[in-house]
């Protein structure tokens, strides 16, 4: 038996009575299900909601999906070791003629998603109110924040776990992603396996899909943060104040006790305007015109190392200058708000602005985020990996590179195949915008035709391409897959004063194409192409001495 996915599990729970946590939430169990008497009780002590991820002990929730019912793959659960179900009418119908097991009870709620939450909670005895929890959402800046967060709170002698897009992280225990925030079976028993392990810290992602599926039901963050909101995931939420509700449902008294807001964009100054907590606002940038101060406001932002140097003060004159080493102007913004993400939580700013300095600011090296694989010099061209994967990120990539390359800035870039395709011309025309180099290849295709995704992104950029030659600045665009082929010919072809910024999938190391999982990794495909140009030299030189 194959599970599509590993999980990070508590080793040990504690045995919940099913009786009791039908109880506890009120549900009704399925007629001819309930354990013969004398039988005993019926224990659980850990939930999954895959059968392909069940372990002996386990309450197995049979979700409704928009693919399939999760009722299908109860029996396999309970071959698994799954003790009990828990399901809605419609699962409990199917599997009234499924055959199960005697003696395994199925629970019946009105919405088994709605509820997952609270009851994964409850099996491993709320394991969210054992940490200082901050939850980070926003269209970009989620990973790399959270991952100054950890880096911070580590600073501040925690032990701190993470969740999100590239792993999460609970101890010792590391596993790789397959969403950015979980689903509520998984996160509850990563919580779990963090509390066990000592861990008092969490820093996590939460993203607006994870909000509307109540992933994060059952988790009252003790801090959120927001990030920014630009066009993403439209495919999803439909439209950009639907994306916006969905991101606003974090800053609710169920969800979370304070927030902390970026007002850098009007949907920050929303957010801030619509929390149902307490917040505290932080501008990076200069602020509009009549606007009211913000509490916490960057200042005096500064080249530092390869990133930047910044002050941050409040209102009430508490004041620290820490840095990031991340370039851009918007890792200033997600550095700052991980350090105001701490303070609102109620570190105090001393001890803070110490740890700091002890550990040289908000130094996390984040996967496949501004990741330099050629460092350039020596006649090499600087080559970096990023995640911008959407317009806004895109644009603000590309300029945060733009005042260190003296040569060309070039950029290999595609979009997501099955995802939000309005963005698709929108990122052609970023690209031309703001590189001299544009080269269109593919993303991640999934379902859809590679070829008819990259035709929606050269639209855009050839049709930018003739606005920047209108006025005199002429942009080189490009098609070529697979995505290697792309990579090696970028970082081949350019020249030693060039930066090369393969962007969208970051830390990714699987592309999906037609349905097809194949190993491709940005950073090693770039690498590699760095390598053939050391040795294409090294050999054109001995030519020359032997010449
Ligand atoms: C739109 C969305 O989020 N869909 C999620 C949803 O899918 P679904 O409702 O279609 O579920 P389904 O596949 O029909 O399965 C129904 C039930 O049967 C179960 N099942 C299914 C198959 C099986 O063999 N055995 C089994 O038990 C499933 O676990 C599920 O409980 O429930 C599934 C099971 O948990 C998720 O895998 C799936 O995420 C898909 C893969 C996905 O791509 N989600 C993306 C859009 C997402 O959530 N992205 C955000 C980040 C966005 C961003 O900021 O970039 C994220 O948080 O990762
Ligand atoms: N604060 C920000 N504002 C705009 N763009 C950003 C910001 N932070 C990072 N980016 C850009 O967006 C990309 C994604 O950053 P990051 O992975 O930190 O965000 P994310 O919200 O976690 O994205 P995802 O949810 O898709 O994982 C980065 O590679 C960078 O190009």
């Amino acid at each position: 038996m194959t599970s599509p996915y590993p999980r990070i599990r508590p080793t040990g729970s504690t045995p919940r009575r099913v009786r009791d946590l039908a109880l506890t939430f009120g549900l009704e169990t399925m007629p001819g299900s309930t354990p013969a008497p004398g039988a005993g009780d019926v224990m659980v002590t850990s939930v999954a909601s895959d059968n392909r991820a069940v372990a002996d002990g386990d309450l197995f929730v049979a979700l409704p999906g928009a693919q399939a019912h999760g009722a299908r793959f109860a029996a396999d659960a309970v071959a698994r070791g799954a003790r009990a179900v828990l399901t809605d009418a419609a699962g409990a119908a199917t599997l009234a003629g499924a055959g199960l097991p005697a003696g395994v009870p199925v629970l019946v709620a009105s919405d088994p998603r709605a509820v997952l939450g609270p009851v994964a909670a409850w099996v491993y005895g709320e394991p969210a109110q054992h940490l200082m929890t901050f939850g980070v959402t926003g269209t970009n800046g989620k990973t790399t924040t959270t991952y100054q967060l950890d880096h911070l709170l580590r600073a501040l002698g925690w032990t701190g776990g993470l969740v999100g897009t590239v792993e999460m992280r609970a101890g010792d225990r590391v596993l790789p992603s397959r969403l950015t925030t979980p689903e509520a079976a998984d996160l509850q028993a990563v919580l779990a396996a963090m509390c066990e392990a000592g861990v008092r810290t969490l820093a996590m992602e939460v993203s607006s899909h994870s909000l509307s599926m109540h992933r994060v039901d059952g988790i009252e963050f003790g801090v959120v943060g927001f990030t920014n909101l630009s066009q993403d995931h439209l495919d999803f939420h439909g439209d950009l104040q639907a994306y916006f509700d969905a991101k606003a449902s974090l800053f609710t008294p169920e969800r979370a006790r304070r927030g902390v807001v970026v007002t850098d964009d009007v949907w920050g100054e929303r957010m801030a305007s619509a929390a149902g907590v307490p917040v505290a606002t932080l501008r990076t940038c200069e602020a509009r015109d009549g606007e009211a101060p913000a509490d916490w406001t960057v200042t005096d932002v500064a080249p530092h190392g390869t990133g930047s140097a910044f002050t941050l003060t409040h209102t009430d004159g508490r004041s620290l200058r820490t840095s990031t080493s991340l370039p851009g102007g918007f890792n200033v913004a997600n550095a700052a708000l991980a350090v105001v993400m701490v303070l609102e939580g109620g570190a105090h700013l001393e001890d803070v602005a110490e740890a700091l300095e002890g550990a040289d600011g908000l130094c996390a090296v984040v996967p496949g985020r501004m990741e330099v694989v050629g460092p350039g010099g020596a006649g090499e061209p600087r080559v970096v990996v990023d995640f911008a994967h959407n317009t806004d990120a895109l644009e603000l990539a590309l300029a945060a590179l733009r005042p260190t390359t003296t040569g060309r800035l070039v950029v290999v870039f595609g979009a997501t195949g099955d995802r939000d395709r309005g963005k698709r011309p929108a990122m052609g025309a970023a690209a031309v915008a703001g590189a001299d180099v544009v080269v269109v290849t593919d993303d991640d295709p999934h379902g859809e035709d590679p070829a008819a995704v990259r035709a929606a992104v050269l639209d855009g950029a050839r049709a930018a391409r003739q606005v920047a030659r209108d006025a005199g600045r002429d942009v080189a665009v490009s098609e070529l897959a697979p995505r290697g082929d792309a990579i090696a010919r970028a970082v081949l072809e350019a020249g030693p004063d060039d930066t090369v910024l393969v962007a969208g999938r970051g830390h990714e190391t699987i592309q999906e194409v037609a349905g097809v999982d194949l190993e491709l990794d940005d950073r090693v495909e770039a690498r590699r192409a760095l390598e053939q140009r050391t040795a294409r030299t090294a050999a054109g030189e001995e030519r020359t001495t032997t010449a």
